[in-house]
């Protein structure tokens, strides 16, 4: 059995408004009492993630793991600095310190107490393969553990960034509230749009598409399973749209997302689950991508799966 010697711990205490930070303080209170090394390199700014965890993997040092601590965007941005770098099958470990956490849900994370997640992801002989998904285009080139999202949803995560009350609300714990009251404001606000979709040998245009989301998992937005059945141990990604209504027919809809998730099953929802596929859409929409904003853009995005090496102790099926 070879021994950790070091871990190097990527921290954005900015995450989960302290959670991270509070998290991280658990783990390394526990990493002095038993008297193992550890280092901690702080995200001062968007984009440090990547750099960082590129650095780290580059030094391949035996018998260190890299650690995360922040949410999904911090281990968003590690994942994709790890395969920039000349290693990128480099394990990563990860402990949630979020305000939304899709990821640790999607994979069914068990374990919660980070001083407890930590000890397992020290005995861990092997790390786990968990499917991630890359989203490729002209410009753009970026891999996600949890979906990208064009229109509603992207909006709302506009919305809820720019939001006052997102801080507020984070800190009584209620993320998933903010996200909600500013899903609101997208309804009032999100056109309809012009949606082409290439899959296999197929092609299927959408008129009015309104909600879009090539997903990896089943959630998106702190814990709404925009795809129940989708599963980032099956080696595919799911898409999910669902076409421009209003009114009533849409607070059905939602409630059915809300509740049973039986919106799969309503006309209005079209849903594929695949290897990859192709979207375009126009005229520019809002995107997000594992809760983080990208700009509006005319999207032209091939999707794929693809796969990362995470020590977590989670099975191999989920
Ligand atoms: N020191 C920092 N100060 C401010 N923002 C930071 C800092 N370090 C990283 N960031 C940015 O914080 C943003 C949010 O991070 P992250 O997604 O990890 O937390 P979260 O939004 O609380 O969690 P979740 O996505 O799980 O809801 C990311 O865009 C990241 O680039």
């Amino acid at each position: 059995m070879t021994k950790t010697t070091k871990i190097e711990i990527i921290l954005n205490y900015h995450a989960g408004n302290g959670h991270a930070k509070n998290a991280c303080k658990k783990v390394t209170n526990f990493l002095d009492q038993i008297s193992l090394d550890y280092e901690i390199h702080l995200t001062k700014k968007d984009g440090d993630g990547v750099r960082i965890a590129k650095e780290l993997a580059n030094q391949q040092t035996p018998n260190v793991k890299i650690v995360v601590i922040g949410g999904d965007g911090t281990l968003n941005q590690c994942v994709n600095g790890v395969k920039e770098s000349n290693y990128p099958d480099t394990p990563l470990g990860y402990i949630p310190g979020g305000s939304g956490n899709d990821f640790s849900r999607g994979i069914k994370l068990k374990i919660k107490n980070p001083v407890t997640l930590m000890q397992s992801i020290l005995s861990l002989e092997q790390p786990r393969k968990i499917d991630i998904g890359k989203a490729t285009g002209p410009t753009f080139s970026h891999y996600f553990i949890n979906n990208i999202g064009i229109g509603f949803d992207a909006s709302t995560v506009y919305y809820t960034n720019h939001s006052a009350r997102k801080e507020f609300l984070n800190k009584l714990r209620l993320g998933t509230l903010s996200y909600l009251t500013n899903l609101l404001k997208a309804v009032k606000r999100q056109p309809a749009f012009v949606l082409d979709v290439d899959y296999g040998q197929k092609q299927k245009h959408f008129g009015s598409a309104y909600i879009v989301v090539a997903t990896n998992h089943p959630y998106f937005g702190g814990g709404f399973a925009i795809d129940p059945t989708a599963n980032p141990f099956n080696h595919h990604l799911n898409l999910v749209i669902v076409k421009k209504i209003t009114g009533m027919t849409f607070v059905k809809l939602l409630s059915k997302l809300l509740t049973d998730g039986s919106h799969l099953q309503d006309k209005n929802v079209w849903h594929i689950e695949r290897n990859d596929f192709t979207l375009r859409n126009t005229p520019k929409q809002f995107g997000q991508m594992d809760g983080e904003e990208l700009d509006k853009h005319e999207f032209n995005l091939h999707f794929q799966v693809d796969h990362h090496l995470f020590w977590l102790p989670i099975k191999k099926e989920a």
